[in-house]
């Protein structure tokens, strides 16, 4: 039986350190105790690292805290992830009963108040303390004389995971001070592993995750484009888009700011016999109004004083290709007159040309604006309207199809971290708040976020309270967004008010405003909340997208 056999150290330690075997418990040097607590150290030190599962080594400890030390019936009792019970998962010297009996409450019994209070408790007697509840092992199993119970706090920056406790023969030579210091050092060690193990557990983990959100969007069709989701509503935007690359009709996406308008316009590109030939862009909001005419249609030499030399418009570069006219509600209406004359003749005129080219282009125009109402007040052309409109496609906003907010988070992160030699994670948890957020500048934003998150973090994986720090605030968001309406406000086709921040811009009459109105501030402010895009940061400060961007440069500010 284990209590005829219990001394201050156990039988096994003996024949570990077999040259003192002859001298009696009582007798031993300070010297020895040394000795065993470095062996002890040394043999758990040894264990560390072997395994990524920390069990073993703990395992070891408390076989090692019996023979070498004599602290019998050692265990370690683990808090749930809840922090409400705690049970033992790791013990030594008791039976597979007594440790199931091992399952305590905060506040229960000794071990139970340790768990709550993250201080040491030492019963000295458990015959005599009230507080020790004798539930696990039967007191026959114990030795005859006073037993104590020591419960040490496992914690790790200043958090309890658990406790390691242990019996101990009360009448022993060896100091209880040098005991308390040894099961001291241990818990820390105990927490350092735990907590090291309970970290690459979670990386792991969101390392699984994300290689399942990327499998699953790599596997959807749209991926071949570089379209990162499979929420029902994109991949039906993607299928309009298949359906229609091969022919030659005008198509308009349609949607909020960051939507994806530019990538689909491209990837529409790709899908269509043009995709060999060039795909030209051009940013209808980014032309000062007298330049519009020779960036679409080109000039001839000698065509106004400073044309050296014949330049090829926007129509003629894209010829045989695609032509992506971006914020086409932009367009001054001079310009919209000539474009309709260009789309339904299928010939250009350069400035100060004579002759007319026939062009092969296919036009893929975007607006994050309600045409419908453009047309309605006149600012945009009916018949152009119906021209370019053969086909809509409308884009989801990033709240219409949150599910997809993982996988495009984790595509963008891949990204960022390739381009800046980096490697951040995104924990369960961070991916959750993300997909929380209502993104009301959609894609581009959550890019954004996710750029500065990275680049600004020195931490190895990012947790929810660290995405949080990199979110809007809500009165910066309610500020941002007139109406209330941060997640964007109904698409155009879907009836409805304007787009979040389009108010000012529908204004009738715009008074004037000065080229001094804004500060750089402002103007950076405005940018970032609209996730990059300018005609949107234009929008929020109610300035004409030529306004915003004649300050933005008149400041010298660099894009
Ligand atoms: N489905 C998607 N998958 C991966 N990346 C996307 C997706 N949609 C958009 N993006 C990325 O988001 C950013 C903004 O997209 P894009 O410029 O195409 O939006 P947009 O609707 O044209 O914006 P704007 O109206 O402001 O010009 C780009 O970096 C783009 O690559």
């Amino acid at each position: 039986m284990e209590r005829e056999c219990e001394t201050e150290t156990g039988r096994v330690s003996r024949q570990r350190s077999g040259r003192r075997a002859e001298e009696p418990d009582s007798e031993r040097s300070p010297a020895f105790w040394r000795a065993q607590e470095m062996l002890l150290l040394q043999q758990v030190m040894a264990l560390a690292g072997r395994k990524t599962d920390p069990g073993p080594a703990l395992q070891e400890m408390l076989h090692l805290l019996s023979e070498l030390l004599g602290l019998n019936r050692g265990r370690i009792v683990l808090l749930d992830a809840a922090g409400r019970h705690g049970e033992i998962r790791y013990a030594y010297g008791l039976t597979r009963e007594e440790v199931s009996r091992g399952r305590y409450g905060l506040h229960e019994g000794i071990t139970g108040r340790v768990l709550a209070t993250g201080q040491l408790m030492v019963c000295q007697n458990i015959d005599r303390d009230p507080l020790f509840l004798g539930r696990m092992v039967a007191r026959s199993r114990l030795p005859e004389g006073p037993v104590s119970f020591i419960a040490q706090p496992i914690r790790v920056a200043e958090r309890t995971l658990g406790v390691l406790a242990c019996h101990r023969i009360r009448r022993r030579p060896r100091p209880l001070a040098d005991d308390l210091q040894m099961l001291k050092l241990l818990a820390a060690y105990a927490g350092q592993l735990l907590q090291l193990h309970a970290q690459m557990q979670a990386r792991t983990e969101s390392l699984r995750q994300q290689n399942r959100l990327l499998s699953r969007a790599l596997a959807s069709s749209a991926s071949r484009y570089g379209i990162v989701g499979s929420s029902p509503r994109l991949l039906q935007a993607v299928t309009e888009l298949e359906q229609v690359s091969d022919s030659t009709a005008s198509v308009l996406l349609l949607g909020e700011s960051g939507t994806g308008k530019e990538l689909f316009a491209r990837a529409l590109h790709l899908a269509s016999p043009r995709r060999e030939a060039p795909f030209i862009k051009v940013n209808c909001a980014a032309i000062p109004e007298t330049l519009f005419e020779s960036e679409l249609f080109g000039y001839e030499k000698g065509a106004f004083t400073g044309a050296q030399s014949l330049r090829q418009g926007s129509f003629e570069q894209a010829d045989g290709g695609t032509l992506f006219l971006d914020e086409i509600g932009e367009l001054p209406l001079a310009m919209q007159t000539k474009l309709l004359r260009t789309l339904q003749e299928g010939s250009i005129t350069r400035l100060g040309g004579k002759s007319e080219l026939a062009i092969d282009v296919r036009l893929v125009a975007a607006t994050n604006r309600h045409l419908e109402e453009e047309v309605a007040r006149g600012a945009f052309r009916q018949d152009l309207y119906y021209r370019l409109n053969v086909i809509p496609i409308r884009l989801p906003s990033l709240a219409e199809r949150s599910g997809d907010i993982p996988a495009l988070a984790l595509h963008h992160l891949n990204r960022i971290n390739q381009a800046n030699q980096r490697n951040v994670h995104l924990t369960g948890g961070a991916l959750e708040r993300l997909q929380a957020y209502p993104w009301p500048g959609n894609i581009r934003e959550l890019g954004n976020v996710i750029e500065r998150m990275v680049l600004l973090t020195d931490r190895a994986a990012l947790e929810a309270e660290d995405v949080e720090r990199f979110l809007p605030g809500e009165q910066e968001m309610a500020a941002g967004a007139p109406g209330g309406g941060a997640a964007g406000g109904p698409l155009p086709g879907e009836g409805g008010g304007p787009f979040p921040g389009a108010t000012a811009t529908v204004a009738d009459v715009r008074p004037y405003v000065p080229a001094t109105s804004h500060s750089p501030e402002a103007l950076c402010h405005a940018l970032r909340r609209s996730g990059g895009n300018k005609t949107r940061a234009a929008q929020l400060l109610g300035l004409t997208p030529r306004q915003f961007s004649y300050r933005w440069n008149k400041l010298g500010l660099a894009d």
